[in-house]
């Protein structure tokens, strides 16, 4: 019996290396018919680069070092090399780049070669299930068939919720003392401003945690406002958000990383989104074709609505609405908290916002919500926010798989500028952080926070703050008219900031990138 099992084993154990052995031979074959040179390999001191991986978990985990300024960025400079390969747990080769070539390629001109992959559908899916972002294939096309028309402009045009959701926000910020307010944190109202407005557009049916969050909302809504800001829920979704971020971080590893606490947090959120799915399937079906235009025109927007006339799954549902309310929220309120932190610790970019959105919008806020051509074509306005997303961007890290054996336009060679070619299986980790500081692309001052360079820049693939090809980011334009609206609105109130947090700023990192330490600051309310 134990002589028949060794034998056994010894057969699989031939056959994989012949496999592999064979796989490898057809492979450098490939690598040689399309003229590829070999990237720069890293070596790390430890198998599976597991001193690499322990330095990057510890930086989280502490803060006591920055992922890119202190471990990521020094490593692409101490080599000299915008492209390295590197070894990972289980022998897992990983191409990380920061070369914009080759983020093109494998988000765009190379589209059917690379995929999200199994790997992040597994790391993601502990919390956001099946969803847009978790899925490749047919299931991912329909996903964003049925979301795109959410985004269309008359959407995101209607900006009945964002006009009352930032005036509550400046309603309800500490008052002044004498013309300045006291110090404070501005980032906790951003995300409260960003979660009433998703939930807005998700569900119809603004949750109200700003005024919850301030002890002014009674009645009826109340029980999912209380909800919604209870400590433990926020907790409970940014420990969600924690828990997929270190699975993302330990590669191939990622299943070591779970404990009952995570559970815990993730059926919190799930709980949450729930109850909402729940009232959808309860309220009357609609038919599509039975609608007038006129009783759509009456009706506000909800994409939750929406979703059930495509599916009564509730997990279905749950998981698409949890990914976006993820995406909705997080993400333009990290955008934002950044933009504050910036002006903040530059107040002569402030005042030259300030002025030009006074000569263009009015000094103070009026009655009327803002017009969305004025708000796109206000162009300082974009550059601030282009420039914090360069220097920020709130997706700070991405990747692909490749479905098959295929090449790289650059990378290889002792100069990185030959093809390289890359095995089915592997992954291209893009470091956009990195990409949006190198000097050759942004010039000397590329840490620099200039939105005057933004002046006759156009964009071009050194910029992925949003993705770009077949899976570009489809709130871009909600995200960037949300955070201008709110941004023309807070310039308007305040004429002056100062910055009351510490020197340096440490990061967050969860899913999104976001100033670790709050956005302390003080604002001088106008005169008039
Ligand atoms: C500053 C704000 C935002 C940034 C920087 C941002 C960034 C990104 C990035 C980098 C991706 C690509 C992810 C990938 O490759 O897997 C993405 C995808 C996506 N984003 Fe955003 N996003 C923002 C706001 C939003 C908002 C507000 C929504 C919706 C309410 C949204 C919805 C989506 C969706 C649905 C996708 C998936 C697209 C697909 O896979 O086809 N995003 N976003």
């Amino acid at each position: 019996m134990i002589f028949n099992l060794a034998l056994l084993a010894l057969a699989y154990w031939l056959y994989t290396t012949l496999r592999a052995y064979l796989r490898e031979r057809q492979f450098r074959a490939f690598a040689r018919q399309h003229n590829c040179a070999k990237p720069y390999i890293l070596v790390n001191k430890l198998p599976w680069g597991l001193d690499g991986l322990y330095r990057t978990m510890r930086a989280a985990q502490t803060g006591l070092e920055d992922i890119f300024d202190d471990v990521m960025l020094p490593r692409f400079r101490a080599l000299g090399v915008r492209t390295f390969e590197a070894t990972g747990p289980f022998g897992i080769r990983t191409i990380t780049t920061m070369e914009p070539r080759i983020v093109q390629a494998a988000l765009a001109t190379q589209f059917k070669d690379f995929e999200t992959g199994e790997r992040r559908a597994a790391q993601f899916g502990a919390m956001l299930g099946r969803s847009i972002f978790t899925s490749d294939g047919a299931f991912w096309a329909h996903s964003r068939a049925v979301f795109r028309p959410a985004f269309a402009r008359e959407q995101i045009n209607d900006f009945e919720e964002t006009d009352r959701a930032a005036r509550i926000l400046i309603d309800v910020l500490p008052k002044s003392e004498g013309q300045w307010t006291a110090p404070f944190d501005l980032q906790p109202y951003l995300y409260r401003f960003t979660m009433d407005t998703a939930t807005a557009f998700l569900f119809g049916n603004n949750v109200e945690s700003q005024l919850q969050a301030a002890g002014k909302l009674e009645g009826e809504k109340s029980d999912m406002a209380k909800l919604a800001v209870d400590r433990e829920f926020t907790e409970a979704f940014h420990q969600g958000q924690m828990w997929l971020a270190f699975r993302i971080r330990m590669q191939g590893l990622y299943w070591l990383v779970d404990r009952p606490y995570y559970r815990k947090a993730v059926a919190r959120v799930r709980g949450f989104v729930n109850r909402y799915v729940q009232m959808a399937l309860d309220a009357p079906v609609e038919e599509k074709s039975t609608e007038t235009n006129e009783d759509k025109a009456h009706k506000k927007y909800a994409l939750l609505r929406e979703l059930v006339k495509e599916s009564r799954d509730p997990i279905y549902l749950r998981d698409q609405i949890l990914a976006l309310l993820g995406a909705g929220r997080d993400t333009t309120a990290a955008l934002l908290s950044w933009v504050f932190y910036l002006l903040a610790t530059h107040p002569t970019e402030y005042h030259k916002l300030r002025r030009i959105i006074i000569s263009e919008f009015g000094p103070s806020i009026t009655s009327e919500p803002l017009d969305f051509g004025r708000l796109k074509s206000c162009r300082q306005l974009q550059y601030v926010i282009n420039e914090t997303l360069r220097l920020y961007p709130v997706v700070p890290i991405n990747n692909r798989v490749a479905v098959r054996n295929t090449t790289l336009p650059v990378g290889g060679g002792p100069d990185g500028t030959q093809p390289i070619a890359v095995r089915k299986g592997q992954t291209v980790t893009f470091i956009v952080y990195g990409m949006h500081r190198r000097e050759d692309l942004w010039g000397e001052n590329a840490g620099e926070f200039l939105p005057g360079r933004w002046e006759g820049l156009k964009r071009d693939w050194a910029f992925l703050p949003f993705s770009g090809g077949p899976r570009i980011c489809l709130g871009q334009q909600y995200a960037i008219t949300e955070a201008s609206y709110l941004i023309v609105r807070l310039l308007q109130q305040f004429d002056d900031i100062e910055w009351c947090g510490a020197e340096k700023m440490k990061k967050g990192f969860t899913l999104t990138m976001f100033p670790g330490e709050g956005v302390n600051i003080r604002f001088r309310k106008a005169a008039y």
